[in-house]
């Protein structure tokens, strides 16, 4: 929990350590151009932007990290920012582990931000932060589903799987990142998790497995992630548009 006499620094962590398969062939999909600039560095600047986030730990593919030192030193960034970079691992949870374990001792909250979400809006990392510092442990931020979702038995790829049922979509919600979190509280789930060799596909869901309450506050449209060929297609028309109307 939050020590509330304790002054607030928040760090951001980004997992860009990954090769990004869905995407296609290539280069490790962070350090891919979008609008002529690498991935990463869209996600960097989106962070640097709150005002609230003084470091910034990017996890990068370990046979990369040396170029992503290079890229960061070519690119603007706020001059309040200051940079770490550390080598990833085999899993996105071992690189956020890793971007965790390089964090000084003044940190106190933490938002995890995927590289793979470069176009994510200040005023949404803005938002989390404000909810982790008004005390929530952990917030997330989310959407809700514009599709119906059935839950399903799989099967072999190509096959038809049998409907085990249809979820109420209204409680439903697709979540992104940042994901806001008490360092202290986001540490012991990653600990937890470690110990119990589980998998989780996103932070909050390890903390809710410590049954600590995870909060839901609005994502933005924008916040998509960067998975697959469409997705790089959609990021560069949101990208042209910003440029075109705020000289982004
Ligand atoms: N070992 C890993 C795997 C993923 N990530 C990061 O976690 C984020 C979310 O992962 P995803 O977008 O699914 O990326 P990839 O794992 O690269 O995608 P794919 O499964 O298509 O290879 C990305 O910023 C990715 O770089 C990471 O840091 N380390
Ligand atoms: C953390 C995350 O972005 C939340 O939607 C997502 O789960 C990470 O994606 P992955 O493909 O499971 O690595």
């Amino acid at each position: 929990m939050s020590d509330v006499t304790r002054p607030h620094r928040t760090a951001a962590v980004i997992p860009a350590a990954g090769r990004g398969v869905r995407l296609g062939p290539g280069a490790p999909k962070a350090l891919r151009a979008l609008g002529g600039t690498p991935m990463l560095i869209h996600a960097v600047r989106a962070m640097a932007s709150s005002r609230a986030v003084s470091l910034v730990v990017v996890v990068a593919p370990p046979a990369e990290a040396a170029e992503v030192r290079l890229l960061l030193g070519e690119h603007a960034l706020p001059e309040r920012t200051e940079l770490l970079v550390v080598p990833g691992g085999e899993t996105r949870q071992d690189s956020v582990r890793a971007g965790l374990d390089a964090l000084p001792p003044d940190v106190t909250s933490v938002l995890i931000h995927d590289a793979a979400r470069p176009l994510v809006p200040v005023d949404t990392v803005d938002s989390v932060i404000e909810a982790v510092r008004d005390g929530a442990p952990a917030v997330v931020p989310a959407l809700p589903l514009a599709d119906t979702v059935k839950e399903v038995e799989p099967g072999k790829p190509g096959e038809p799987e049998p409907v085990l049922g249809t979820p109420e979509r209204a409680r439903l919600r697709a979540v992104q990142t940042p994901q806001g979190f008490d360092l202290a509280t986001l540490r012991q789930a990653h600990a937890a998790i470690a110990v119990a060799g589980e998998g989780a596909t996103d932070d909050a869901g390890m903390v809710e497995r410590l049954g600590v309450t995870v909060v839901v506050i609005p994502g933005h449209e924008e916040a998509f992630k960067v998975t697959r060929p469409l997705d790089l297609v959609l990021a560069e028309a949101v990208l042209a548009r910003r440029r075109a109307t705020d000289g982004y």
